[in-house]
């Protein structure tokens, strides 16, 4: 069973061949979805994954059928054992097993709760899914992991340097008004690892990534300096919530870590997207020839195409 959950769970040479695909098939229209059909459950909001999915396999010929979890369908119960006397009626257990009847691929989005930081490490909603369907899984971002970004991500550094290898990226953390999931910073450094590049975290010394991560980066190079980032070859901003300080907003100490021109001299720009602008990254940032996050956000299009096929053992 192919599940596409995290990167890590596959070798350099699948990842490459997914990517290898995506730009050979970059604006493919066929058939190969055919009589298949997704479904995109998602738990929390989305913009690009829910559009991107349901564009690339209509592009393919497939269908999809989109639910907002718990909006539209029963409210769903992830934890093992529980007596379900609460507000969830129905468990994974039982919706993973009956969708995989219907479904040839069932693709799931589930933020972590930041309130809660063990049950948040054990990924529980995808790892539910991941135990009891009979289908593929694809992890539409949840608690720990963002693949098919992390996936996008690698591709837009492949086409703008024409490889990974050996490519200056830093992951740069950026102020927010709230704590947000580390799960975009996990996969984009752990893929980023595994395609070679070469990887620096840039953060406040509270912002840490969770064990599970760096302890399959190695060492990895870890600053509290944001002047490093103007001699990197790629800029990844993103925000992530504390592990130290679990689910509080970023203090507003760190204001000033937001990222501007100055602060990203000639390295290009990534960003999954969505950001607050002018308290992630200034307007100029986003105004600037070195702004590739919109062709970050298409790339994602065109890998998920690949992810799908894939998974369905079509390449
Ligand atoms: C603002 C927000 O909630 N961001 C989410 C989603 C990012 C892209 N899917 C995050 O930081 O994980
Ligand atoms: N980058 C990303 O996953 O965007 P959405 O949250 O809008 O899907």
């Amino acid at each position: 069973m192919r599940h596409f959950i995290n990167t890590g769970d596959y070798d350099r040479a699948t990842l490459e061949t997914i990517l290898t695909h995506a730009m050979t098939h970059r604006g493919e229209r066929s058939t190969a979805l055919s009589g298949r059909t997704v479904a995109l459950m998602f738990f929390d909001s989305s913009l690009r994954t829910r559009a991107s999915f349901a564009v690339g396999i209509a592009q393919l010929g497939g269908n999809s059928v989109t639910f907002e979890v718990g909006r539209g369908t029963w409210n769903l119960e992830y934890q093992e054992g529980v007596i379900m006397d609460g507000d969830k009626p129905e468990h994974i257990a039982d919706a993973a097993q009956v969708l995989s009847r219907y479904f040839d691929v069932l693709a799931i989005r589930c933020f972590p709760s930041l309130k809660r930081p063990e049950e948040d490490a054990a990924d529980p909603v995808i790892e539910a899914f991941r135990r009891y369907a009979t289908v593929p899984v694809i992890n539409l971002e949840s608690a720990l992991y963002h693949p098919c970004q992390a996936m996008a991500d690698m591709l837009t550094i492949r086409e703008r340097f024409g490889r990974t290898e050996g490519v200056r990226v830093a992951l740069a953390w950026t102020p927010h008004i709230k704590a947000l999931p580390t799960a975009v910073p996990n996969s984009f450094a752990l893929v980023a690892a595994q395609l070679g590049c070469r990887l620096t975290i840039v953060a406040p010394p509270e912002f840490p990534l969770p064990d599970v991560v760096m302890e399959r980066l190695g060492d990895v190079e870890v600053v509290h300096d944001q002047s490093v980032l103007a001699r990197q070859d790629v800029v990844y901003a993103k925000s992530w919530a504390s592990l130290v300080n679990y689910g509080a907003p970023p203090p507003a100490r760190y204001r000033d870590w937001i990222l501007t021109p100055e602060k990203l001299g000639s390295a290009r720009f990534l960003h999954c997207l969505p950001l607050r602008r002018n308290v992630e990254v200034t307007d100029a940032v986003l105004a600037s020839a070195q702004n590739d996050c919109y062709d970050e956000a298409e790339n994602r299009l065109h890998v998920q195409k690949s992810i799908l096929q894939f998974c369905l053992h079509l390449i």
